[in-house]
């Protein structure tokens, strides 16, 4: 048996793809599914859903493949992180839609514990932010609106889980309740120091502990596949949230390697080696990965809008029709003119955590026109992963000799330039840029023993093209000072009025 299935469940669409030996792409398969939006500032997935489209693209691709299951030596699962779903044991039913990690419901139960004092706290045991965007106060939500809720789930009668736990319980037929350490480390319910969850935790989200999975190495082997999901029992041996997936696969696995991944929002991880490091500069400290005899943290910076201000200019301003589209707009003029954006749409997520912050457009004149808009919102793209960059550096990181990136929004090569003028640091894109899928495949691969060591991985990784910095540091300088006055002025926006 020499492929592995990769289950790769994104934000917007669930995938699935079939792996070989020397770890090239035999099949893939991707289904599209519903994003519901039913208050401002939230945003549900029906579970329920994103476990239909997951196991249908698994046996797509495997059909697709030409292989029955039974071919398959490891299936390997990557998740979008820190959505919360509460089921019910008994029936395996999803008791309300999954909140989303772009959800912003839970703002005042964490504006709350702020005002108590407790954000050093839990800053200092989860390595995280008090912030809505984690799972432990999505989870109390729902223990508190679903009626019943809070009892059945101190009877024993329902389970939490991240997407991983969740698709993992129905993968093995109601026999696997467990999540990895990488996974469990962005709840705000888990103890990095302990590398456990942590009882305090539990108590001051008002958790109770008997709704937790099991926690199990992001490598390894962990369980198997029910015979009546897939065709067959596969072991299941990979298991990681989709950026850590997406650092495996990018085979950053040396300190100081560092990958941005541009989809919906960016997330920048930089592998710190086998210690957590402590952020002083409000960026997350979280578990890479764990098992196979390997162990990395890393330090993470999360940025909301990402590729979504793409979407924003074709969804809201209607000024493309395809998210591709926006290169040849913004190419179409020679800057932007002095326009800038800050896409705090959601409000700013790292290194700022402001959800009172707006988005805004300034420098706006009679001149300004929608190349000048489209190139400012590439350009915010760039900018706030430079913000995390010197987060990173602020914080003792050894200086970025390159990144890797990968997303969607990587396939940008204008968008590519301006980041590696920007962060005045060659940007490098692989070759093989379903970066997440990979690294889970690698996981997975590497847990059953398929492949022996991160070494023949890292050998396998290949560069296809490298964006060399080529703006003069004083431009750079400029333009920098004035994102960070935008920046300021688009800051604590809607605190006047009362929202999240
Ligand atoms: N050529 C492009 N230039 C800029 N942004 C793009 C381009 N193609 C796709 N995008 C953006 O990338 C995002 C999709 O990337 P993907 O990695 O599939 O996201 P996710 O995994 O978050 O669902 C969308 O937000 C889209 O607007
Ligand atoms: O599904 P993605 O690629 O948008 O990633 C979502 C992140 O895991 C959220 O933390």
């Amino acid at each position: 048996m020499r492929h592995v299935l990769a289950l790769d469940q994104g934000t917007t669409s669930s995938r699935a793809m079939v792996f070989d030996a020397e770890g090239r792409v035999c099949a893939c398969a991707q289904r599209e599914f519903a994003q519901h939006y039913p208050r401002p500032g939230w945003v549900e997935h029906d579970a329920q859903e994103i476990l239909d489209t997951q196991l249908a693209c698994a046996r797509e691709a495997l059909a697709a493949a030409g292989l029955p299951a039974a071919a398959v030596a490891a299936i390997g699962v990557t998740n979008q992180r820190e959505t919360t779903v509460l089921w019910e044991r008994a029936s395996g039913r999803a008791l309300a839609p999954a909140i989303v990690w772009q959800d912003r419901r839970t703002a005042a139960h964490c504006e709350r514990l702020r005002a108590d004092g407790c954000a050093d706290w839990v800053r200092a045991r989860t390595g995280l932010e008090l912030d809505p965007y984690f799972s432990a106060t999505k989870l109390a939500w729902l223990l508190d609106h679903v009626p019943g809720a809070r009892a059945r789930a101190e009877a024993g009668e329902l389970a939490f889980g991240t997407v991983d736990s969740w698709l993992l319980w129905h993968l093995s037929g109601g026999r696997l309740h467990v999540t990895d350490h990488g996974n469990a480390s962005r709840t705000l319910l888990y103890s990095l120091a302990d590398g456990n969850w942590d009882d305090a935790l539990c108590e001051l989200f008002g958790i109770p502990r008997a709704l937790l999975p099991r926690l199990v190495d992001s490598i390894g082997v962990c369980g198997e596949s029910a015979a009546e999901v897939l065709g067959a029992a596969v072991p299941i041996a990979g298991i990681g949230g989709d950026q850590q997936a997406a650092t495996f696969g990018q085979a950053c696995f040396a300190p100081g390697m560092a990958k941005n991944t541009y989809g919906t929002g960016c997330f920048l991880l930089m592998n710190t080696g086998a210690q957590a490091v402590a952020s002083h500069n409000r960026l997350l400290s979280t578990v890479g990965w764990r098992g196979g005899g390997l162990s990395a943290y890393a330090l993470e910076g999360s940025i909301f809008m990402g590729g979504a201000v793409v979407q924003w200019l074709r969804d809201g301003l209607g000024i493309i029709r395809h998210a591709a589209e926006v290169e040849a707009l913004a190419a179409s003029v020679p800057d932007s003119a002095g326009v800038v954006m800050v896409p705090a749409f959601t409000g700013l997520g790292a290194p700022w955590w402001d959800s009172h912050a707006r988005g805004a457009l300034f420098g706006l004149t009679r001149g300004s026109a929608a190349g000048h808009i489209a190139r400012a919102a590439l350009e915010a793209i760039a900018l706030q992963t430079v913000d995390l960059v010197a987060a990173m550096k602020a914080d003792g990181a050894a200086p970025l000799r390159e990144l890797r990136v990968d997303g969607g929004a990587a396939a940008n090569d204008l968008l590519m330039q301006i980041q590696a003028d920007l962060l005045g640091v060659p940007v490098v894109r692989p070759q093989m840029l379903e970066t997440t899928a990979l690294g889970a495949a690698m996981m997975a691969g590497l847990g059953v023993g398929l492949w022996s060591s991160t070494a023949e991985l890292a050998a396998r990784w290949q560069a296809a093209r490298r964006f060399e910095p080529a703006l003069p540091d004083g431009r750079r300088d400029a333009l920098l000072a004035r994102w960070r006055r935008a920046i300021e002025r688009s800051r604590g926006w809607a605190a006047d009025e009362g929202e999240a």
